[in-house]
């Protein structure tokens, strides 16, 4: 009699508990856009910019809304304080807290850790935004906001994928850990000793890291195995005491502004090669194979070139373009702080100006080596000039490289998953920009790294109208909840 009451109990108790069904889950998931589309609008409102001191309290408050997020969802949260930042002008701040959550634990299961950042780069109406940038706005299909593709919509992607299944009582194929940040856009700081830290306790059972912070090359799906590194650069001028006027003072003292200028100007020339001695001699040569990878890949140099909106591009072939964009060193600058930037005509001698660049890093270039190599030829130039100003190199992100093997299970569970939501194979792509901590959780974790990208190719990501589009949140979304199944596969067939 109780053997019978507990079967029925068992028997009650799964049909509770689902097996995995695509078709239901994507179900779910189309009649749930609308909320999805109101949470990003929620979070897409906080201006968490990193980078702006001013607003480390709305980044606080991300963190705080993230984390409450996922105890809504029942998950095991847990917040680490990483410790302060000290600005390029003293001022000690303190880093947002890194937010963790866990969703089941059954040793049974393989366990995927997915990492995302809920801060954004700076945006203001005034660099030329056709709709408030922290106000989420949809036209003809695109959700327009800062942080919107970059990286709130892919973080609550995932989120809602994992919710899909708690509605639907399926079975979450996988254990599911979050680890989620909040400086990501100045470099990941203080995420480095996290994650060394946390080796044998928050990941000692991660099996695989998934990051969903890039974009598609084109329409169609990809899979991305690569992304470049990033050594960031301030290069400060100090002349005289104070601002000076230029009637008064032009013509009898060293300028600031045009020792910096001067000194830019010494860095690239305009065929974009660049001039610091060791840079490209670091560069790993292009492979053959390597090199049937991009002739492989559709990729409309035109369209490209028309989305920008420029008139010409530095290379014709769409070998010679997708190459320069993901596997050889780009510098660019970025801007200089101090100068007069705005409207009107102010005859100023600036007293002191601050040029920022930054340096993509490819396999086999070593932040360090290139600290040292900026450094000493910025130096090297600047005492060529005989001007009595003073000079400040200083580098404030020293992020590597990062290169997976597109061989390994989690790409193939990737192209299924792909199969499955689109219909089509995807992409293997590289990406051009920076997951400052991919390389860190490759060499301390020493697992698979896969990049899941939902982004479109024209995002506008860190430029003015960002946009993620509906398709891809909902979509992205659907691929999400297909691929923590395809992952439970791995070793099973
Ligand atoms: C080190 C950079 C600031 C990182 C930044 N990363 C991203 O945009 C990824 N979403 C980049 O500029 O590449």
């Amino acid at each position: 009699m109780i053997q019978l009451a507990v079967f029925s109990l068992l028997l009650l108790h799964c049909t509770h508990v689902c097996s995995f069904n695509l078709d239901e889950l994507k179900n779910y998931i189309d009649s749930h856009q609308e909320d999805y589309v109101l949470t990003l609008r929620d979070w897409v409102a906080v201006e968490s910019d990193s980078s702006d001191a001013l607003k480390r309290d709305e980044l606080m408050r991300m963190m705080k809304i993230t984390e409450n997020k996922f105890n809504d969802m029942k998950g095991h949260t847990n917040r680490f304080d990483i410790g302060n930042q000290e600005l390029p002008n003293g001022q000690i701040i303190p880093l947002p807290v890194v937010v963790t959550a866990s969703f089941g634990n059954d040793s049974n299961k393989a366990t995927v850790c997915i990492y995302g950042h809920v801060d954004v780069q700076p945006a203001r109406m005034e660099d030329g935004w056709d709709t408030e940038p922290y106000n989420l706005t949809e036209i003809n299909g695109n959700l327009y906001g800062r942080g919107a593709s970059d990286n709130k919509a892919p973080v609550l992607a995932w989120i809602h994928a994992v919710e899909a299944y708690q509605a639907l009582d399926m079975d979450l194929p996988v254990n599911v850990k979050f680890i989620i940040e909040g400086m990501e856009e100045t470099g990941s700081n203080g995420l480095d000793e996290l994650i060394s830290k946390q080796k044998d306790d928050f990941f000692s059972d991660v099996d695989y890291i998934i990051i969903s912070d890039c974009g598609w090359l084109s329409r169609k799906p990809a899979l991305t195995y690569g992304t470049r590194g990033n050594c960031y650069f301030f290069a400060e001028v100090e002349g005289p005491k104070q601002d000076l006027h230029s009637g008064v003072y032009g013509g009898s003292v060293f300028e600031p502004m045009i020792d910096l200028i001067g000194l830019l100007d010494t860095l690239i020339d305009s065929s974009g090669h660049i001039l610091i001695p060791g840079i490209n001699e670091a560069v790993a040569e292009l492979t053959e194979e390597e090199r049937k990878l991009y002739e492989a890949i559709e990729f409309d140099v035109e369209n490209f070139k028309n989305k920008i909106g420029t008139n010409g591009l530095m290379y014709d072939t769409k070998e010679e373009i997708l190459s320069h964009r993901w596997r050889y060193p780009s510098l660019s600058i970025h801007g200089i702080e101090g100068a007069f930037s705005a409207s009107g005509s102010k005859t100023v001698i600036p007293a002191k100006v601050t040029a920022k660049f930054s340096i993509r890093q490819v396999p086999d270039m070593d932040p360090p080596t290139v600290e040292k190599q900026v450094t000493t030829y910025l130096n090297d130039m600047f005492a060529k000039r005989n001007t009595p100003n003073k000079l400040k190199v200083t580098m404030i992100i020293g992020a590597k490289p990062w290169l997976a093997d597109v061989s390994d299970p989690l790409y193939v569970a990737g192209r299924r998953a792909v199969q499955k939501v689109f219909g089509v194979e995807p992409d293997l792509i590289r990406e051009g920009g920076t997951i400052p901590v991919a390389r860190t959780f490759q060499d301390v974790t020493g697992k698979s790294i896969i990049m899941l990208p939902i982004g479109g190719f024209d995002d506008g990501l860190h430029s003015q109208n960002e946009k993620m589009s509906r398709y891809n949140y909902i979509e992205g979304t659907k691929l999400f909840a297909a691929y923590l199944h395809e992952v439970s596969q791995i070793n099973k067939s």
